[in-house]
């Protein structure tokens, strides 16, 4: 089954007539994560591109120790080394884009085109605000899904990623909210792509208005994810409880919070109990969890500098927010980066 921008869908909609094929890549901490949970869905066939994993993946499969879903593991239906590998085997209905953001490094458009056809859905699971544009200006004719996922996991080594808490996913359509609600059949798509990751302790959401979430994600990971690399390489909980890095953190996600209101025009989507800046810095209080940027540079890996912090803080500029704390967050965490060469480009393309 495929669907199409202009929203003509197939008549079998809703009522699966064969598999759906959802080919992931980038088989970092999310890829995996999220390939056991389509797996376990038995309306798909999932396709893994995996490189420094394959072979792992290939044989027994790539193992997911959890809090959750306990120590299992995740053995693709299908696994190749690059997308053009995949690209004769089948047409695919979800391209599922689980790569890092790192426009310096990955031309994302260029990683999927082999895999991408018409009707093809292309669902982005990447931190961040702007990785849907390049994809967008590539493959006018597909419908390009953002999401934002919470997931507490970590790749612990090629064949091991440690999962501790929380599958909280949302998708749907990129409309900005002045925009008129976006049609029932460019919901479908991301409707259906909740029914396949459904099941117990998974929570998903398809939403008309991703953009909120999107902005309450991105305090979040703007303020955490350098602080993080930036105060000595520490966890939420080391962080929080260090009383003028608390500070800090606080002043950061109160200037990315202002941002996202100034940017979406609209008071910030807040979830679980979190009403303001301080109260969501404090819902990390209880968790021992390394950010993603720290993961990174612990092993080696570019950051995600530009998509979590030069992006909102360009916004922030051209919206006439004052963020001098995010400023000098930017301008230390880019030195860093400099100095801290990473190992090998190719460590960088899964999360
Ligand atoms: C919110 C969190 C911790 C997990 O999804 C994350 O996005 C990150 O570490 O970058």
């Amino acid at each position: 089954m495929t669907y199409t921008v202009d929203g003509s869908l197939p008549s079998t909609m809703g009522s699966l007539g064969r598999r759906q094929n959802v080919i992931i890549v980038g088989m970092g901490a999310v890829g995996t994560v999220l390939g056991l949970l389509l797996k376990a869905n038995s309306n798909c066939h999932v396709t893994a591109v995996c490189r420094s994993n394959y072979e792992a993946a290939k044989s027994a499969g790539i193992r997911v120790v959890s809090n959750v879903f306990g120590d299992t593991m995740f053995k693709p239906d299908t696994v190749v080394r690059s997308s053009e590998d995949a690209a004769g085997l089948r047409s695919y209905d979800f391209v599922v884009l689980t790569t890092k953001v790192l426009p310096n490094l990955i031309d994302q458009s260029e990683l999927i085109a082999p895999v991408v056809g018409k009707g093809s859905v292309i669902v982005v699971v990447q931190n961040g605000l702007q990785g849907e544009a390049p994809l967008r200006a590539r493959f006018p004719g597909n419908l390009v899904l953002p999401t934002v996922i919470y997931v507490l996991a970590a790749r612990k080594s090629a064949n091991t990623v440690e999962h501790k808490n929380l599958v909280r996913f949302y998708i749907g359509p990129d409309s900005a909210p002045s925009d008129k609600a976006p049609s029932p059949t460019v919901m479908a798509p991301a409707k259906q792509f909740v029914e396949f990751l459904k099941g117990p302790n998974v929570e998903a959401v398809a939403t008309p208005s991703i953009q909120g979430i999107k902005w309450f994600k991105m305090v979040w990971n703007g303020t955490f994810n350098p602080i993080s690399v930036l105060s000595g390489l520490n966890d939420t909980y080391a962080m929080t409880h260090h009383p003028q890095v608390y500070k800090l953190l606080v002043s950061v996600a109160r200037e990315l919070w202002a941002t996202g209101e100034a940017v979406t025009g609209q008071p910030m989507a807040t979830v679980n109990g979190v009403t303001d800046a301080e109260s969501y810095i404090q819902a990390s209080m209880e968790y021992h969890f390394q950010p993603s940027m720290l993961q990174d540079y612990l092993a080696g890996r570019p950051m995600e500098i530009d998509a979590l912090v030069k992006q909102p803080l360009e916004l922030a500029r051209k919206h006439n927010v004052p963020t001098p704390h995010l400023e000098t967050v930017y301008c230390l965490i880019t030195m860093v980066q400099d100095s801290h060469r990473p190992q090998s480009q190719s460590s960088s393309v899964a999360p």
